[in-house]
């Protein structure tokens, strides 16, 4: 279980606020306001920005001061996901070991990674071969081959059509049943909340908020969601 206790985590002269558990396997989208710190708090959680007060826990250990690589967390990002001078095996072995000196093991679980994402026979091109929903893909396999308890995504699929965003959504939503992970993933689309997460967190004016159901909430948005989805 993930639980931020009394969290401030701090971007320049900007802060977020967070006090809230996310329980285990829970699948649960992060919206609000541009700028309300979104990024903010799922780079706190993966550890690319100190946490200025409070603390992090993951299983009732204390993760505060590890760095991302020592956390129980797999993190896709808005873009520059992929190195454009590595295969797609090369880029999902990065995974596994930062020095792609991968044994046969290594290299199997690599395989099965990308033969899961749907690429299987495509582990030698590099990115500008592929298209931008097969580069999602990878991505989402270097994810996987991580074997991470916490997937934490910002946006990844923001520059991919409706219906390529959709068949990504309900890949990641396969992936995350199938290994029991937790998924924490910021969208501006609470129509994605709608489609793969069970709960919500709502972050807004430098608090996000506990996680809370996610139909409920948007049926009956609080004012400042209503503001942000234009429904006031
Ligand atoms: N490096 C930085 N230094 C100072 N302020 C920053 C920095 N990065 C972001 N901010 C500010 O922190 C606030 C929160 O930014 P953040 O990216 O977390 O918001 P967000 O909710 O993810 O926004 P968006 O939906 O537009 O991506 C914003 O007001 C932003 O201007």
């Amino acid at each position: 279980m993930l639980k931020l206790e009394g969290v401030v985590i701090r971007n320049g002269a900007f802060a977020v606020t967070a006090d809230f558990e996310v329980a285990d396997g829970a699948k649960v989208a992060v919206i609000g306001p541009s700028g309300a710190g979104k990024t903010t708090l799922i780079e706190g959680i993966a550890g690319f920005l100190a946490v200025e007060r409070g603390r992090i826990l993951w299983d009732g250990r204390d993760i505060t001061a590890e760095p991302p690589g020592r956390r129980p967390v797999a993190m896709l990002f808005q873009d520059g996901n992929l190195f454009p001078h590595l295969t797609v095996a090369q880029n999902v072995g990065l995974g596994i070991r930062p020095d792609l000196k991968l044994d046969a093991d290594q290299r199997a679980r690599v395989a099965r990674a990308i033969a899961r994402v749907g690429l299987a026979g495509l582990e030698v091109r590099k990115p500008a071969e592929l298209s931008g929903g097969q580069q999602s893909r990878a991505a989402l396999a270097r994810v996987l081959v991580q074997g991470r308890p916490l997937v934490l995504l910002d946006e990844p699929f923001a520059a991919l059509g409706p219906a390529l965003k959709a068949e990504m959504l309900d890949l990641v939503a396969g992936l995350v049943a199938e290994t029991g992970a937790t998924l924490m993933m910021v969208s501006h689309d609470p129509g994605d909340a709608r489609r793969i997460a069970d709960q919500v967190v709502l972050v807004a004016e430098g608090r996000a908020h506990p996680p809370q159901e996610t139909t409920a909430l948007l049926d009956a948005p609080p004012p400042v969601l209503q503001d942000y989805l234009g429904t006031a």
